[in-house]
């Protein structure tokens, strides 16, 4: 007798439309889980974490939020975000929280250009162009060393630190991570992005660290640029890219950029890695709560069921992550689109869509 594999899954909605395209992702996952007749089973246990748990508890997430996480599989993430609490405040309660607490230092973020979905990149190759950014994922501008002086006191000039910090261990790790990457690739070359120009101190300890290890990767092509003209690259020449990494603040932005010109933000997937499974790792979106049109039924769940490919992936089920991309894949071409991309469907149609092509690829194989 086959012995069921059972995946335990910490399910974080979190806020907007977070909470549709989890939702969705969740009944991609229910279906391969009854297809596979009990050959794996997800266990999924979900926490009511975000801005309305700290509107009500003056927290994002329990004490030992993260503690309870570290028992887990894997970890689904919706977006977080919310009006009525700051944008700091919720990030840091619970995505940085549960990031950086988990040591989920690689962010992976594949930019991909689906079939059918409206072009917004004048480029003779199009259909074939993907790429992948990675993400520093613990430190940069995200370190949250800083502080403000001089606040609510009348006629003071106030004053606001916002540092940066790069260690050698942290450049390390994330251009090690890509270059190894790169070995996957049809194409292997990284591509390092800093503004090592005017930040003369951390980005220049990145560029020394990637010029060290690139060495011990001759098989790899490498290219430097700086982040601005890498925006620019985006779109004349993303041709030229196959693993971007950079630093977690430039990567975040290039990351929008990326998926943009793939169609919309709501297209775009990601992985925060504990790269050695040390802990679990978070899939989710890239895009976030977008309360312009959260509780409408119209957000584009490509991204979080992406996601939900990616963990599959990470978890070994790899068979059924391609063929939830190529499910997706079909949707699109079918010119079954969100309004996102141009399109009238809305969440659950979509969601249905995907899995009636993925019931129909299990009838051919
Ligand atoms: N990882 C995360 O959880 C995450 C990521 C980004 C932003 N945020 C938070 O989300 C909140 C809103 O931020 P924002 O408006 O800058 O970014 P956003 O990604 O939420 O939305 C930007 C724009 O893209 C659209 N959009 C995003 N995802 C979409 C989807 N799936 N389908 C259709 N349209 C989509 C939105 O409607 C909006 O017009 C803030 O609180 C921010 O801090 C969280
Ligand atoms: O930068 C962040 O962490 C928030 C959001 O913009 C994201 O891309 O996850
Ligand atoms: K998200
Ligand atoms: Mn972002």
């Amino acid at each position: 007798m086959i012995k069921t594999r059972n995946y335990r899954i910490a399910v974080i909605p979190g806020d907007g439309i977070g909470i549709e395209v989890v939702d969705a992702g969740l009944h991609v996952l229910d279906y391969l889980a009854n297809e596979s007749n009990g050959d794996f089973t997800f266990e999924t246990d979900f926490f009511p974490w975000g801005c309305e748990y700290y509107l009500e508890n003056g927290k994002m997430m329990d004490e030992d939020g993260v503690e309870k996480l570290s028992d887990y599989d894997a970890i689904y993430f919706g977006a977080v975000g919310f009006p009525g609490v700051p944008d700091h405040v919720s990030l840091w309660g619970l995505r940085l929280a549960i990031c950086q607490g988990l040591d989920q230092w690689a962010n992976i973020r594949p930019v991909e250009f689906l079939p059918g979905v409206p072009r917004r990149l004048n480029h003779p190759d199009v259909d074939n162009l993907n790429w992948i950014l990675v993400r520093e994922n613990s430190e940069g501008e995200y370190s949250g060393v800083g502080g403000r002086n001089f606040s609510g006191r009348e006629g003071s000039n106030e004053v606001a630190v916002q540092s940066a910090l790069f260690t050698e261990k942290g450049c390390e790790r994330i251009i090690r991570f890509a270059f190894d990457l790169a070995r996957t690739r049809k194409r292997k070359k990284v591509t390092s992005v800093t503004k090592s120009n005017a930040q003369q101190y951390g980005m220049v300890l990145w560029d020394e660290v990637f010029a060290r290890v690139s060495k011990e990767y001759p098989d790899v092509e490498t290219d430097q640029w700086l982040v601005d003209a890498m925006a620019a690259q985006f779109v004349l020449h993303p041709e030229e890219l196959e693993v971007v990494v950079a630093s977690n603040l430039f990567a975040d932005i290039l990351s929008d950029l990326g998926s943009a010109l793939a169609g919309s933000l709501g297209i775009a997937a990601s992985a925060n890695l504990n790269p050695v499974k040390r802990t679990p790792s978070m899939f989710e979106s890239v895009h976030g709560s977008a309360p312009d049109i959260a509780g409408k039924g119209i957000a584009n769940p490509i991204g979080t069921i992406g996601s939900a490919a990616l963990m599959l992936d990470h978890l070994g089920l790899s068979e059924e992550a391609s063929r939830i991309n190529q499910a997706i894949e079909e949707t699109t071409r079918q010119g079954i689109l969100t309004r996102d991309l141009g399109g009238t469907h809305n969440t659950a149609e979509i969601t249905d869509a995907i899995i009636k092509n993925l019931s129909k690829r299990k009838l051919e194989v």
